[in-house]
């Protein structure tokens, strides 16, 4: 028998996200006879207490008979318990500075932490993950941006919706003027952008019609690697090559910044991969967006002009030409930057349904199983020691 425990979000502010929805929860029980739900009261969550115990899942607050415990985000220090199996994002692979403490204390608790950003399948792409709902909303929350600014339409908050399903009840009737928007990206966020771009009516046209052509209603382009990037020293791309050395690359977007009112970034990002534009372009008057969504939402990385995250409650910010400072939203002088850090937790029940349905699906056998390939590629940590692929971060766990 294994026991699973939905732990209570302890991170402030706490995220109202969980790992299974009431209906997945019965849908265990029913469906496995081996396996045990427990679920944390808590009183944050997007599903209620309420909602779960009327599902047949026993709410407690005591987890210790659980084999298993899955959050979201961080858990506190403090509310670790001792020897456990955790799963969660613990943001400590890239040896982030600012959870050393959580990673020393998961070593001292003798804590085994199969991380959800490293669930793998085999060709390395990721099993798991809220990116689709983050593209979802960060699509809706650029279109409600240029709406505001041009006045052309008007789109409402996703947070004034209950769900996905009423979100697409609001664009019912909704008329696009002729604009054109650049997507970025091949991953999840990307597939929301997408999304959301057909709900709206958006058509889709090819790069080069769309940098040589006008049209009389909206068009979308959808921008991945090989759009973007090409080798400095013979322009071809190779993805594999581009993955592995990125310094090698420069950005070819520079066209679409001369032709896009709306950028849509859905890009995977780090350090060394080339931005999307410079800040000389973008003081240049030729630089024609109005209106950037970053969902992949680096600070001065992908989109150079991220200066920082904003909040669901203020998503928007402007940053002004000329002096590159943060300015209110809309103003003339200055493009409009979204970047909210998480989007998901604008629609946390479809989000963690959405999440809910890929643990079922791709890793609940494997646990009950006792272990899998895929297992092993994500587990971090074995009763509190750092496993052979996670050794490089040796000096950041102090062993
Ligand atoms: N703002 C938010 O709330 C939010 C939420 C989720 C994700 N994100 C961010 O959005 C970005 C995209 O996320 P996603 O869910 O689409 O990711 P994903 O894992 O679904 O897809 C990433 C894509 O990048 C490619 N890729 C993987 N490794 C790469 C490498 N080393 N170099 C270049 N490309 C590589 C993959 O082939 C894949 O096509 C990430 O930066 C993520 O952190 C933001």
């Amino acid at each position: 028998m294994l026991t699973i425990g939905l732990i209570r979000e302890g991170k402030t502010p706490a995220d109202n996200r969980v790992a299974l929805t009431p209906t997945q929860c019965k849908w265990i029980l029913k469906n496995s006879n081996n396996v045990q739900v427990l679920v944390q009261s808590s009183p944050t969550r997007c599903f209620t207490d309420k909602e779960y115990k009327s599902a047949g899942v026993t709410v407690t607050d005591d987890l210790s008979s659980c084999d298993v415990l899955f959050g979201i985000k961080e858990v506190p220090v403090d509310e670790l318990i001792h020897g456990k199996t955790y799963l969660f994002f613990s943001h400590t692979k890239k040896a982030q500075a600012h959870n050393r403490k959580l990673m020393h204390a998961m070593i001292e608790k003798k804590i085994t932490l199969i991380d959800y950003e490293c669930l793998t399948h085999d060709d390395g792409q990721r099993i798991i993950g809220f990116g689709f709902f983050a593209g979802v909303v960060g699509a809706h929350n650029g279109m409600m941006a240029f709406g505001n600014r041009t006045g052309a339409f008007k789109l409402g908050r996703v947070g004034d919706v209950r769900d996905y399903r009423q979100l697409i009840h609001t664009y019912f009737g909704l008329k696009l003027p002729k604009i054109k928007i650049a997507i970025t990206g091949s991953g999840r966020v990307a597939h929301g952008l997408l999304e959301i771009m057909n709900l709206l009516g958006v058509n889709e046209v090819e790069p080069f019609d769309y940098l040589h052509r006008q049209y009389e209603y909206p068009v979308y382009v959808h921008l991945k690697g090989r759009d973007l990037y090409e080798r400095k020293d013979d322009g071809t791309y190779n993805r594999d090559n581009f993955h592995e050395h990125p310094e090698e690359y420069k950005c070819s977007f520079a066209p679409f910044v001369k032709q896009s009112d709306i950028l849509l970034n859905g890009v995977y990002w780090d350090k060394t991969i080339p931005s999307l534009f410079s800040l000389d372009e973008f003081r240049n008057a030729s630089f024609k967006i109005k209106t950037i969504a970053d969902i992949t939402n680096d600070t001065g990385g992908s989109i150079p002009i991220n200066i920082g995250d904003s909040t669901i409650a203020e998503p928007v910010y402007g940053v002004d030409k000329i002096t590159l400072q943060k300015t209110a939203p809309y103003l003339p002088g200055s493009v409009d930057v979204m970047a909210v850090g998480n989007l998901p937790n604008e629609l946390p029940r479809d989000a963690s349904r959405y999440f809910g349905e890929q643990l079922i699906k791709y890793v609940l056998e494997d646990l009950v199983q006792g272990g899998s390939s895929i297992l092993e590629r994500a587990t971090m940590l074995k009763a509190g020691v750092l496993t052979e692929e996670y050794s490089y971060l040796k000096e950041y766990a102090g062993v």
